[in-house]
């Protein structure tokens, strides 16, 4: 096991840069993520830290030491990129067993079965060790990967979207057993590459949040989750995801308020570092809203706000509501049953917590400002 460093890398390819001044440490052991949209330079971080990629400007460091001088395989980093390349004429025993065959991790026969059988064990595929790989459907191909990885005994474990060609429920199974084998059997320190905001919530102890070849942060799930750096960083998570309403802040009896430009959304916002008069973007999670229709009883310190069905989406037991409330609209998830009588154009209330509500300045990827 060891720690990763990456300090100010700077990668272009032609005119395109795809990565400006990258920088995070993964401590020893930590299961670290890098999230973020296709494009947003996460692979080629990855090959940075793996060798296989030179950064023009930049370091990277294993356990203290400057590795930029040091050849991919002699790093001691095992790494699944997305495209897993298998021995098409070998079992899955053999593709599995390759790494430790190879020169610098020789070890006897016994060894090799008992750590394959252990790898394969977890992954769910012991029963295919004898299938030839150009037997098996993409998803088995895929854990073959993830296991041609995990056989290996290496500082760090490099993966790159390992689960994107399974379905959505073996994806799920999966992300479950990897959380266990990462926490569990095996911790060692691994840099996850996904552009699943939920695989990144559910598995990494940490996460960096990547676009256009920036990090816009790095944090834990729940900092990421409940204290966004900025508006990019409230969008990335969350389905259906923070409804962004612009307008500007307004005085208040004891706070601010926010007051959106049309004048439809009003929400008392408390300790902004912004002052009546400034333009602001507010985020409000689907969770944060309850959908009321006909006159209902509001809680105390909560605000409602009126608007009309724009459309309703079936979601299995539950509803997503997509109001428009002057010129902007506002997503909720309700029981399918409560959604059951609901037709566009139905006139509806929204009831606001504002507790949760980010403040953030204007803009795509404006700064949070609200505590
Ligand atoms: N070998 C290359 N030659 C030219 N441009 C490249 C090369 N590799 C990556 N890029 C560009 O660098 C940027 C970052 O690419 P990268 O593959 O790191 O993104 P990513 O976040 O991993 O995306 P995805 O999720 O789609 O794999 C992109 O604009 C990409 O087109």
């Amino acid at each position: 096991m060891a720690a990763i460093e990456v300090r100010g890398l700077h990668k272009a390819f032609g005119k395109v840069t795809a990565l400006e001044e990258v920088s995070f440490s993964v401590a020893d052991g930590e299961f670290f993520c890098l999230l973020g949209p296709s494009g947003a330079g996460k692979t080629t971080t990855l090959k940075c830290v793996a060798g296989l990629t030179r950064p023009q400007r930049g370091s990277v460091f294993v356990d203290g030491e400057d590795v930029g001088d040091i050849e991919p395989n002699h790093r001691n980093l095992a790494m699944c990129f997305e495209s897993y390349a298998l021995y098409p004429q070998l079992s899955v025993f053999d593709n599995m067993a390759s790494p430790l065959r190879s020169p610098a991790h020789r070890l006897d026969g016994d060894a090799v079965r008992h750590r394959v059988g252990g790898i394969a064990e977890l992954l769910g595929i012991a029963q295919l060790l004898d299938r030839g790989v150009d037997q098996l459907s993409n998803g088995q191909r895929q854990r073959v990967a993830l296991g041609r990885v995990l056989v290996r005994p290496a500082n760090a474990y490099l993966l790159d979207e390992p689960l994107a060609h399974l379905d959505a429920k073996l994806r799920t199974a999966m992300r479950a057993e990897l959380k266990r084998i990462a926490h569990g059997e095996l911790t060692t320190t691994t840099v996850y590459v996904t552009h699943d905001y939920v695989e990144a919530l559910s598995l990494a102890d940490r996460i960096a949040v990547l676009k256009d070849g920036r990090i816009h942060q790095v944090g834990t799930p729940a900092q990421v989750w409940n204290e966004p750096a900025d508006s990019f960083v409230a969008q990335a998570f969350g389905k259906p995801r923070i409804c962004f309403v612009d307008g500007g802040l307004v005085d208040g009896d004891e706070t601010p308020w926010f007051v959106s430009s049309d004048g439809a959304v009003s929400i008392p916002v408390g300790g902004v570092e912004a002052r009546p008069g400034d333009a602001v973007r507010v985020g409000i999670r689907p969770r944060d809203l309850v959908l009321q229709v006909g006159a209902a009883e509001v809680a105390p310190g909560r605000v409602r706000v009126e608007g009309a069905v724009y459309v309703l989406e079936h979601l299995g037991r539950q509803t997503e509501v997509t109001v428009q409330v002057g010129q902007t609209w506002l997503s909720v998830l309700v029981p399918r049953a409560q959604a059951a009588g609901l037709a566009a154009g139905d006139k509806v209330g929204l009831v606001i917590d504002p507790e949760p509500v980010h403040v953030f300045l204007p803009g795509e990827q404006g700064r949070r400002i609200s505590q």
